[in-house]
């Protein structure tokens, strides 16, 4: 369980997080959306043990992350949106790496690594930013930490790439992880998030599950407008909408247009949830 409590954050006299509170518990790959700005990175860097908060906590399975104790680190894998690999071969970091991680899954990491088709005997820093990004990912996923962090998972991967990528999020997924998924390239994450998290200007403004959504909203296209809409987006020939769902069946979700409807109308959208919406 990571648990943010009432979470002030602050770059220099600027207040970014004021009471921030989120709830993550393990089993689920959540994803956090966000416009540019919005405080995604800083975020997963709290979360991580890498900027601290001046007021409230941030705690995971009982440990305080800001110290930084070895029980959290050495369950903690942060992949950052920009990193560097050190000029060694792949093989080499692994046995100086790999060790830091008491349930480290060599087996894992080699499959990974093969689905990928990455060589592990070719300096690190001869790949190209894919390749490094898709070994860091193998790595991370191997760790068998209970908390995963990723900041654009998907930036800079082929297409084959980004469809393995999915595949092996989800393998190596269990019921004492949580994975925590910053991304814009929603559509590349589409199945794989849930429950889905919405920051704007330093706050949760949506925290829904895809089942919720799927039941309690209606997405579709339309060629004449109802007046029943919560939202809409004009396309070619006619609308995309956003609709409460009346016959609480699931319905089909459109992460890109629910997200440009919470940024939209939060409070409107919101509403419709029965319980409550946003944590904040
Ligand atoms: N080191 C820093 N010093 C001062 N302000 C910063 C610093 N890093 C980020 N910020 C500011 O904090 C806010 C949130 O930044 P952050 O990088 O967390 O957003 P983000 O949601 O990850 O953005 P993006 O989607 O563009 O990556 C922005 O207004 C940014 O300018």
């Amino acid at each position: 369980m990571l648990i943010l409590d009432e979470v002030d954050f602050k770059y220099g006299k600027k207040d970014l997080f004021r009471n921030l509170n989120l709830d993550l518990k393990p089993g689920n790959i959540y994803g956090l959306l966000g416009k540019n700005g919005a405080g995604k990175t800083t975020l997963l860097k709290i979360m991580a043990g890498l900027l601290f908060s001046s007021e409230g906590s941030c705690e995971f399975s009982g440990m305080d992350v800001s110290k930084r104790l070895p029980s959290f680190l050495e369950d903690v894998f942060f992949l950052p949106e920009e990193f560097y690999l050190p000029p060694i071969k792949g093989s080499l970091f692994l046995s100086l790496r790999a060790p830091f991680y008491p349930n480290f899954d060599y087996k894992s990491f080699s499959d990974y690594i093969l689905d990928f088709g990455i060589e592990l005997e070719k300096p690190l820093n001869t790949l190209s930013f894919g390749q490094k990004k898709k070994f860091l990912l193998s790595f991370g996923l191997a760790t068998g930490t209970s908390l995963v962090i990723m900041d654009e998972p998907t930036n800079g991967l082929d297409i084959p790439s980004k469809t393995i990528l999915r595949r092996i999020i989800a393998k190596s997924m269990d019921d004492n992880r949580i994975i925590l998924i910053s991304t814009h390239q929603v559509k590349d994450v589409e199945n794989l998030i849930d429950p889905i998290i919405i920051l704007e200007d330093g706050a949760v403004i949506f925290n829904q599950s895809t089942y919720d959504v799927s039941t309690n909203l209606s997405m579709g296209d339309s060629k004449v407008l109802s007046g029943d809409e919560i939202y809409t987006q004009e396309v070619l020939g006619g609308y995309q909408t956003v609709e409460k769902n009346i016959t609480g069946e699931e319905s089909l979700v459109d992460l890109e247009l629910l997200f440009n409807s919470v940024i939209t109308q939060p409070e409107k959208l919101n509403s419709v949830f029965n319980k409550g919406g946003s944590d904040e």
